[in-house]
């Protein structure tokens, strides 16, 4: 181990779900499951985020929240990691490079929800983060026509896989992404927050 990272055989694919998990749910858990499986993953690394750099309100702290995504995310296939607090990094473009560097023999995938490729022209060097890695998106709720219309998609279009090839993404050569409608769980942190079960 690394960074508290686990081994990784040659040529593994790996996806990386970064995420503020605050609190991680079953929405996390299912398109999880889904990513492996539709996109062709040896296995999926959770990056729980020391805090996403595009919102304003800081999340719980995060040994709360490893502790929670341990519990809900049990997969023998599925690991959760502080990596970013560890690296000193908080941007993904950042994230990735360090992630690229420390395991060199690795494939590695972006995996996102369909509201994050809506905002992901946003992030910082996000053409940088396509030109790296490929990247998968998960339908979420509410979020499927946007996330058609996003930037990214446009700017992007000629290195959309389709749907039917999905399994294909985790040996493509970056710039790639894939868009999968899988079923949707419509579970939100947003929402457990306002329910009062977290906090
Ligand atoms: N129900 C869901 N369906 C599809 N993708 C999801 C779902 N919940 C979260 N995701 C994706 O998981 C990643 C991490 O999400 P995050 O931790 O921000 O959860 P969230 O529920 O979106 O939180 P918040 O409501 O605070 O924004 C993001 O890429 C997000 O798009
Ligand atoms: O790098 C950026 O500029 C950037 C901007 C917004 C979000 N992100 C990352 O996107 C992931 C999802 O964030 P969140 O808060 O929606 O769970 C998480 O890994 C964040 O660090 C990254």
């Amino acid at each position: 181990m690394r960074n508290g990272l686990p081994y990784v055989a040659p040529g593994q694919v790996i996806g990386l779900l970064g995420g503020s998990f605050d609190p991680p749910h079953q929405g996390h858990v299912h398109i999880t499951r889904e990513a492996l499986r539709r996109f062709g993953l040896d296995r999926v690394w959770w990056l729980v985020s020391p805090g996403n750099p595009l919102k304003e309100r800081g999340p719980a702290a995060l040994s709360r929240r490893m502790a929670a995504a341990r519990e809900i995310m049990q997969h023998p296939r599925v690991h959760v990691s502080d990596f970013e607090a560890q690296a000193g990094t908080r941007y993904t473009a950042e994230t990735i490079v360090r992630l690229q560097a420390a395991c060199p023999q690795a494939r590695f995938v972006w995996l996102m929800g369909a509201d994050n490729l809506a905002q992901f022209h946003l992030w910082k060097d996000w053409q940088e983060i396509m030109a790296r890695v490929p990247v998968g998106v998960m339908a979420r709720p509410g979020d499927r026509v946007e996330a058609r219309t996003a930037k990214a998609a446009q700017v992007f279009r000629h290195a959309r896989i389709a749907p039917r090839q999905s399994r294909a993404l985790g040996q493509a050569a970056a710039p790639a992404w894939c868009f999968v409608n899988v079923p949707m769980v419509d579970v939100s942190s947003t929402r457990i927050r306002a329910s009062g079960r977290w906090r």
